[in-house]
């Protein structure tokens, strides 16, 4: 089965420091993909070259076979390469129906030119995704209302109405409360595996990895030094001691303290 996306000796340089070195994987459908690793690990600038905001030095970027290297982030976008934002990108005098509305115009290529129409647009279809990630009751609610974990949830229909093919998700539980993350990160893994799409997320809350994601990817310096099940990767020696020694102690410290 062709990955959704493959990654291939992805390198970025800048000058003598290696922020990406090498690095290879790939994304099966409806797999949840942890990217996790120490402060400067490589991991913001690894999704930059996927998102098209950096070039790679060297390697290749496939996304369901089609290599995308270096394609501008617009076309990256074009190509199924959603996000979520970590700070939320909501309109707060809108809506909460009205931003997914928003974000399908976007993705069907609609101007704002046709705002007086905009009340009926794709309300349909953005009540089915407001439906998936359980706000279609606060549909009429102004989105500034909304309380953090339902901003994040809105967050995800928007990036949902793009019909992504591979989810990037910046710290998507960060500033959450410990009950709500878990809910979110169940809310994705649900949506994952009914859309066969793919997640790639960086995350430093070290429950949200080892309690959802089917597979870590273990950064350090640039290279991966890890890649596998959460069993096998809190087990492993070299990620014990690259956080600080300490085994799983030590990645919640390092989650604690960011
Ligand atoms: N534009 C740049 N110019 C020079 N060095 C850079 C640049 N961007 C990143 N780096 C360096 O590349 C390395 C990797 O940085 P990166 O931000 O990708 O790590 P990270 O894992 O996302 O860290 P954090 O968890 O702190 O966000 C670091 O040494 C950083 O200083």
């Amino acid at each position: 089965m062709t990955p959704i996306l493959e990654v291939r000796d992805l390198s970025r340089h800048f000058g003598a420091i290696r922020a990406v070195d090498r690095v290879s994987f790939r994304l099966a459908p409806g797999e949840m993909l942890a990217l996790i690793g120490p402060n400067g690990a490589g991991k913001s600038t690894c999704f930059d070259m996927l998102m098209g905001q950096t070039d790679p030095t060297s390697g290749q970027v496939l996304l369901d076979g089609r290599d995308i290297t270096g394609w501008p982030a617009r076309r990256v976008w074009r190509a199924g390469v959603g996000r979520t934002f970590q700070v939320t990108a909501t309109y707060g005098s809108m809506r909460v129906v009205e931003n997914v509305q928003t974000a399908l115009m976007s993705h069907h290529r609609r101007s704002f030119a046709a705002w007086p129409r905009f009340r009926r647009l794709y309300r349909e279809e953005a009540m089915a995704l407001l439906e998936q990630v359980g706000m279609a009751d606060q549909a009429g609610r102004p989105a500034a209302v909304l309380a953090y974990g339902d901003l994040k949830r809105l967050d995800l229909a928007m990036a949902l109405a793009h019909g992504p093919r591979l989810l990037l998700m910046d710290e998507p539980t960060a500033g959450m409360a410990p009950a709500e993350r878990a809910a979110l990160m169940e809310l994705t893994a649900g949506i994952v595996a009914r859309q066969g799409m793919a997640v790639l997320f960086t995350e430093h809350d070290m429950e949200a990895v080892f309690g959802h994601a089917h597979r870590v990817l273990v950064l350090n310096r640039g290279e991966i030094i890890a890649d596998g099940p959460p069993e096998a990767i809190r087990a492993d020696a070299r990620v014990q001691e690259v956080y600080l020694g300490g085994g799983t102690e030590a990645l919640a410290a390092e989650a604690r303290d960011g």
